[in-house]
């Protein structure tokens, strides 16, 4: 890593692997950029040493299964204990980006999403949005597009009830690893531009 070097942090929670395998998808696409460290951080285990990668970093991507609608409560509980980081304004700057997963195709999963950009807002964040078009919307299209599921907020997959997260949709790998991608690129645009 040279001193331009960022540093993207995954702080997600996935109860039953799903939405850890979109994880390691966004931190894949995040590391695939030149210069860049790739983090994943389980919210629901984090350590005192995990909540100092998240103050450095340069990006944190939030992710959460959708749970009854929204966020799932220990990804709450990560955000109550970020008030600590929100009342000295320690992550103003960064970047944020978010993604959730959910047993439905809509699955109620954008309000998950709406509150990541509260969240970020809150913390006085730049939100990065996922940069697709929609996928799997005309009568030639395949569920293999990239975006299948047509969101614009962040990345998002659905996984059927009944299949283990090792069956997380191909096209959902893919779309979270687009946004780890844009994302790292997106630091690296806001480092260079930093008067140092
Ligand atoms: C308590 C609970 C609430 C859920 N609520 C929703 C929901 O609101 N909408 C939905 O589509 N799926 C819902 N699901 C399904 C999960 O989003 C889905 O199983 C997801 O793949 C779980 O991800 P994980 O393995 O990362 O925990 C719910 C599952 C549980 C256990």
């Amino acid at each position: 890593m040279s001193d331009n070097s960022v540093t993207v942090a995954v702080a997600y929670h996935s109860g039953f692997g799903h939405t850890a395998r979109m994880a390691d998808a966004v931190r894949d696409g995040a590391a695939e950029v030149a210069d860049t460290a790739a983090v994943v951080i389980a919210v629901d285990t984090i350590t005192d040493e995990q909540w100092n990668v998240l103050d450095a970093a340069e990006a944190i991507i939030f992710g959460s299964p959708t749970y009854m609608g929204a966020a799932s409560p220990a990804f709450h509980t990560f955000a109550y204990d970020s008030s600590k980081r929100w009342v000295a304004q320690a992550w103003a700057g960064k970047i944020a980006a978010g993604f959730t997963n959910s047993g439905s195709k809509g699955g109620d999963k954008l309000h998950t999403l709406h509150y990541f950009t509260l969240l970020a807002a809150q913390h006085g964040m730049h939100w990065v949005n996922l940069g697709l078009m929609p996928g799997w919307n005309t009568s030639t299209a395949s569920e293999n597009d990239l975006n299948r599921l047509g969101v614009w907020l962040g990345a998002t997959a659905q996984s059927n009830g009944d299949e283990g997260p090792e069956l997380v949709h191909k096209s959902d790998l893919l779309t979270a690893a687009h946004l780890g991608k844009r994302v790292a690129e997106h630091a690296h645009l806001l480092r260079r531009g930093r008067v140092r």
